[in-house]
């Protein structure tokens, strides 16, 4: 899928998006992130074919998704923020129903499969009424599947939903993109994109700041942390460990050094190095650990370099 220079300007001027360009890799899991009012929903909802984009344009599989809107919507599936359902129908033919809506014909074990692979099949003849708010937010997730497209968004899929089901939902969707479906997923969880995603897109006042592999997010941001508690306290950083970035810290009982995992170590300034030279300084240490950014903290560091 291909969003190209796309731009929104709500009605009184709010400009929400952009010049938005972003390519969606068959067969990923992509998360969008951003604080409230970034716009996230907006581009989901333009992609969509829900709101009309102001400028640029959108293909999805090579449709365009206004021109060609049929094609183009026949392969996306949505699940919506909001839980949007009739409350006295039964979930064999809400499921059944939204299949019909994008013309395609019945397919009774179409719909049997998806019912059993979100664990709805045993409540397939419930009213929507009688579910739990987690086999509600399922039930959407079953309906957005019906009409069998390739790439489903999800939006904020576990929003108020608890730990237990929220690891449910993961399970879900990673065995969706093992069926060979893309998807797009917006969340406030970075934990949630940490765990799920292939590729990270962080939307900030309706502009993309940053799309990038998780792994090359972390690797280029993510500095790794070494601290060394140490046996007898230092008044200062010795001499013969000056080749090393290390700070003093807790009132000389603790050095830290930072470090980037991924550089080469070969001219001796790695750990290796470092404890080579700690002991020849005759520097006993008690304890070490060591940490690496979150995806959290890249985030947090991101969106206040973008302020
Ligand atoms: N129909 C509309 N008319 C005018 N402004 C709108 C409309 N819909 C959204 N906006 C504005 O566009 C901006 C982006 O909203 P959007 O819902 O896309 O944000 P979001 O990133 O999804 O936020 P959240 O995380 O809170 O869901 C907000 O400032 C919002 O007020």
């Amino acid at each position: 899928m291909r969003v190209e220079g796309l731009g929104k300007t709500f009605a009184g001027g709010f400009e929400a998006l952009k010049d938005i360009n972003l390519e969606i890799r068959r067969g990923e899991i992509f998360a969008l992130l951003g604080p409230n009012g970034a716009g996230k929903t907006t581009l989901i909802s333009v992609i969509c074919g829900l709101v009309n984009p102001s400028r640029g344009r959108v293909l999805v599989d090579g449709y365009d998704n206004v021109r060609q809107f049929r094609e183009a919507r026949a392969r996306i599936g949505l699940v919506p923020q909001e839980l949007t359902n009739d409350a006295f129908i039964k979930v064999w033919d809400t499921v059944s129903f939204s299949r019909g809506l994008f013309g395609k014909p019945r397919d009774p074990a179409h719909i049997e499969k998806v019912l059993r692979s979100l664990s709805l099949w045993e409540k397939r003849n419930n009213r929507m009424i009688t579910l739990s708010g987690g086999m509600k937010r399922r039930v959407l997730i079953a309906k957005a599947l019906a009409h069998e497209p390739e790439i489903l968004f999800l939006d904020e899929p576990t929003a108020g939903v608890d730990v237990a089901l929220r690891r449910d939902m993961w399970e879900v969707v990673r065995a969706l993109r093992d069926s060979g479906v893309t998807i797009i997923l917006t969340t406030h969880y970075i934990e949630e994109a940490e765990e799920m995603a292939d590729r990270i897109g962080v939307i900030r006042s309706g502009e993309l700041v940053l799309v990038e592999g998780k792994q090359a997010l972390m690797q280029q941001l993510g500095r790794k942390e070494l601290t060394l508690h140490l046996r007898d306290p230092l008044a200062s950083v010795p001499e013969r460990l000056a080749r090393h970035r290390l700070t003093l810290a807790e009132e000389g009982h603790a050095l830290v050094y930072a470090y980037d995992a991924t550089a080469d170590e070969d001219d001796g300034t790695g750990i290796a190095g470092l404890l080579a030279d700690l002991e020849a300084a005759d520097i006993a240490v008690k304890d070490l650990y060591t940490r690496q950014s979150s995806l959290e903290e890249i985030f947090v560091n991101l969106v206040k370099e973008a302020t």
